[in-house]
């Protein structure tokens, strides 16, 4: 039997379609008590991958377990696992609840879980209405009501906002938070980092079916670099000035402004003040993780061969380290935000 973790562990994985490589030696685990965004361009291989977790594609080489085991060997899998897939069907004339009644009975669990689910996805009150009649939003719902059915462990969840307007994303984002802070393990897909930023701890960006970056979403945004943007009155003297005072990277832009790494707004002004030096412009720019997100997932359709050694960018524990560099630069302004 499996090991009751709640752990999800994709080793090695690679699934090739003749001579299309969907999934190209994939290695991740996501951990309980978390949600994990599964992020990459459309085809970059996502719905692959969880198929093959699911048991529902054979993969051509290396494993994708639940709790230890791969999805053929848990036993009765829908008390581990619940998963909601794109383009799952509904019988178009049954009603929610007869197509949840359909579901408890062929895993085993009551009927009273039925009405159990309906709720906890806010649909209640559409209980007695056909499937055949819901909107996008709705059946995203009732989708995920019959993932929740076997009350799992573990849910796998492919692109489950499409579809919905922005109070039904909001309404997944905090049921799935809540799912997770009770120990569960949640894995949700998506081509649009935006979109799960807010619901998601850690992340998988992945890109023509390998990593890119594998770790939490904070230090994601950490790896990229605050700048500061200014217009000085005298850049030669501001830019020196900077450097002396230990700014990492200063460039001047075009116009006369500067772009200053690894410094806040304030200590860039106060050090003007310091120097005598007028100042006609200053913005902090905020880490932008979309832009990072393309970056890391750029070129998915172009021309290149793929994966030349050393290509992407480094594995987590050397951003780890990047990251600490930029902090104990900032540090050394011992200035404050
Ligand atoms: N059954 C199949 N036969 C042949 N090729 C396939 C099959 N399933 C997927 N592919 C190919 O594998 C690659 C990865 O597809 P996959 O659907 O896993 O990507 P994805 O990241 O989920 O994309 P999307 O966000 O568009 O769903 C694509 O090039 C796709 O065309």
């Amino acid at each position: 039997m499996h090991d009751g973790s709640g752990r999800i562990v994709v080793q090695n994985l690679t699934k090739q379609f003749g001579p299309v490589t969907a999934v190209q030696n994939l290695s991740f685990a996501v951990e309980p008590g978390s949600v994990t965004g599964f992020l990459g361009p459309n085809g970059a291989g996502k719905t692959t991958t969880l198929r093959m977790l699911l048991g529902l594609v054979k993969p051509t080489a290396g494993t994708a377990t639940i709790n230890g085991r791969p999805h053929d060997q848990l036993g009765n899998p829908a008390r581990v696992v619940g998963s909601v897939l794109e383009n799952e069907g509904f019988h178009p004339k049954r009603t929610a609840r007869n197509h949840l009644l359909v579901y408890a009975a062929a895993i085993g669990v009551p009927d009273q879980r039925a009405d159990e689910v309906l709720g906890l996805v806010g649909l209640s009150s559409a209980a007695h209405r056909k499937a055949g009649d819901f909107s996008l939003g709705m059946r995203q719902r009732l989708a995920l009501a019959t993932a929740l059915l076997g009350d799992p462990q573990v849910l796998v969840l492919d692109e489950p906002a499409n579809g919905l307007d922005p109070e039904g994303i909001a309404w997944l984002r905090t049921f799935l938070r809540s799912y997770a802070s009770g120990g569960r393990t949640v894995l949700v897909s998506s081509h649009l980092l935006a979109e799960v930023e807010q619901t998601i701890d850690q992340v998988v960006i992945i890109s023509r079916g390998q990593t890119m970056y594998h770790g939490r979403v904070d230090q994601l945004r950490g790896s990229q670099q605050a700048r500061v943007i200014v217009l000085p009155g005298d850049g030669a003297k501001l830019a020196t000035a900077l450097k002396e005072a230990g700014a990492p990277d200063v460039q001047p832009m075009p116009d006369g402004w500067l772009t200053v790494a690894g410094a806040t707004a304030r200590q860039v002004g106060d050090l003007a003040l310091q120097q005598g030096v007028p100042i006609y412009g200053l913005r902090e720019e905020t880490a932008d993780l979309e832009k990072l997100f393309f970056q890391l997932t750029a070129g998915q359709f172009s021309a290149q061969p793929p994966q030349q050694p050393g290509w992407g960018p480094p594995p987590p524990q050397q951003q780890q380290v990047q990251y600490q560099q930029q902090q104990q630069q900032q540090q050394q302004w011992g200035g404050q935000r």
